[in-house]
């Protein structure tokens, strides 16, 4: 356990940060490094927990990967160089690891065997397991094939036409990259847009892929061609210090080099609707993906509602601006993201849970969140739910909290942002 006791705080945010690595693209930069031709150069990786299980995946299954801090060399020699993995594959807390891993070993061809930590035991992999099993994919596990340890005994697939039933990247992912080793043509038609890296990336790596609106098609390409990868700043570890500038009285943060393709700018959009004084700057493209630096500033907001096609453009970023909402006037109302219930905790249960704790005002739907604003916060003991998005949530609450806020354990930090508190240090003047 890493307990951590935050004293009530009389500082203004500001400063610049740069964010680590986005996580969601820098695990796609090791799946599609691995598999290409040549040497992929990585910079600005995310070694986070999470991204280094994708790493050590790879490593199992034979890839040369050489970390050194936030860069990566990865010896690519294609996917037939690939070997079966001597021990069972570990996937910690990691959901993208093991949905995305799950696409790309149904397409593998040898035997493996994956499990998780008790709270990815706990997620749904139906959602994948489903479609590669109509591709053919042969694959067993717990609950019909629903939930870790899982064994895949790879071979070659067939292509799929597949309307996805869940808003989720990872779904997508998984059947995009299960296409890519399939032996023809794989659609994906979404419901709405929910984030793209999965394409951007196989786009800059060279292979046969075209989205069309909501439709997604990839056809296999024997070669993948090595590149070098730029990662932006995570918006997701950004969104933490977009709210904490937004709600200290006085604050004023540069954050820099943060990721901006619009599948995962929601958060910034519900700040412009809440009245925020926030700025953009710098845009530039980098291996394919857009990424400028954002200033924002203390100013009093206004409550929203966030529902419908934002949901997925901001879903890991809700417990920070269910905080954000406890601290601007109004009743903010959040609905249409019952996907909160099955990530690394039920975050809606564990959102309403810790700010009420805290004193803030707010209740559970079954799909969403109603925060009556602005409310005084006081302090308390919480718990992290074992989760890194609530724990940092909590951190950032305790600069508004009028006593101590005590977190249970905030170890799970080191997921997706090992330099959160370091970074949190430098802005508090
Ligand atoms: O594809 C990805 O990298 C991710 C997609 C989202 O999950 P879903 O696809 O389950 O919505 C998100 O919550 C997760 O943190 C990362
Ligand atoms: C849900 C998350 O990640 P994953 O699904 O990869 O565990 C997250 O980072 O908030």
């Amino acid at each position: 356990m890493n307990e951590r006791k935050l004293h009530p705080s009389q500082n203004v945010l500001s400063g610049e940060i740069e964010v680590p690595g986005d996580k969601s693209i820098s695990h796609r930069a090791v799946m599609i490094g691995s598999l290409a031709q040549g040497t992929t150069h990585v910079s600005h990786f995310l070694d986070g927990e999470d991204c280094m299980r994708t790493v050590k995946a790879f490593r199992s299954m034979g890839v040369s990967i050489e970390h050194k801090e936030t860069s990566l060399i990865i010896e690519g020699k294609g996917i037939a160089a690939l070997k079966e993995p001597k021990e069972p594959i570990y996937f910690g807390n990691s959901g993208t690891t093991a949905r995305l891993m799950l696409g790309l070993l149904a397409g593998f061809p040898f035997f493996t065997t994956v499990y998780g930590d008790p709270s990815l035991s706990n997620r749904p992999m139906d959602r994948v397991v489903s479609p590669l099993k109509q591709m053919d994919a042969i694959i067993d596990g717990r609950g019909d094939g629903n939930y870790l340890p899982l064994s895949i005994r790879g071979k070659m697939l067939n292509g799929i036409n597949y309307a996805l039933p869940v808003k989720s990247a990872q779904v997508k992912s998984a059947v995009l990259l299960a296409g890519l080793l399939a032996n023809e043509e794989t659609k994906v038609t979404e419901q709405t847009i929910t984030r793209n890296h999965t394409e951007n990336m196989l786009k800059a790596f060279g292979a046969d892929i075209t989205t069309d609106g909501l439709d997604t098609k990839i056809t296999n390409k024997k070669s993948l061609k090595a590149i070098d990868v730029y990662i932006p700043g995570d918006i997701s570890s950004a969104a933490f210090f977009l709210v904490a500038a937004a709600i200290v009285p006085g604050s004023n943060v540069k954050l820099k080099n943060v990721g901006l393709n619009q599948t995962r700018t929601g958060i910034i959009d519900v700040l412009n609707t809440m009245g925020a004084n926030m700025q953009v700057h710098n845009q530039q493209v980098s291996s394919g993906e857009l990424l400028g630096d954002i200033t924002i500033g203390h100013t009093a907001l206004h409550s929203t509602t966030i529902e419908g096609e934002v949901i997925p453009r901001l879903i890991d970023e809700i417990p920070i601006i269910a905080l954000l909402a406890t601290q601007v006037e109004g009743t903010t109302i959040i609905r249409n993201a019952a996907e909160l219930r099955v990530k690394e905790t039920d975050r809606i249960a564990a959102v309403v849970d810790v700010l009420s704790t805290l004193g803030a005002n707010l209740e559970a739907t079954t799909d969403g969140i109603i925060i009556y604003g602005k409310t005084t916060l006081t302090g308390g003991e919480v718990s992290s739910y074992n989760d890194h998005r609530i724990a940092m949530m909590a951190a950032i609450a305790s600069l508004v909290a009028e006593d101590d806020v005590t977190i249970d354990d905030v170890s799970s930090i080191a997921i997706s942002y090992p330099t959160f508190f370091d970074d949190l240090q430098t802005i508090l003047n």
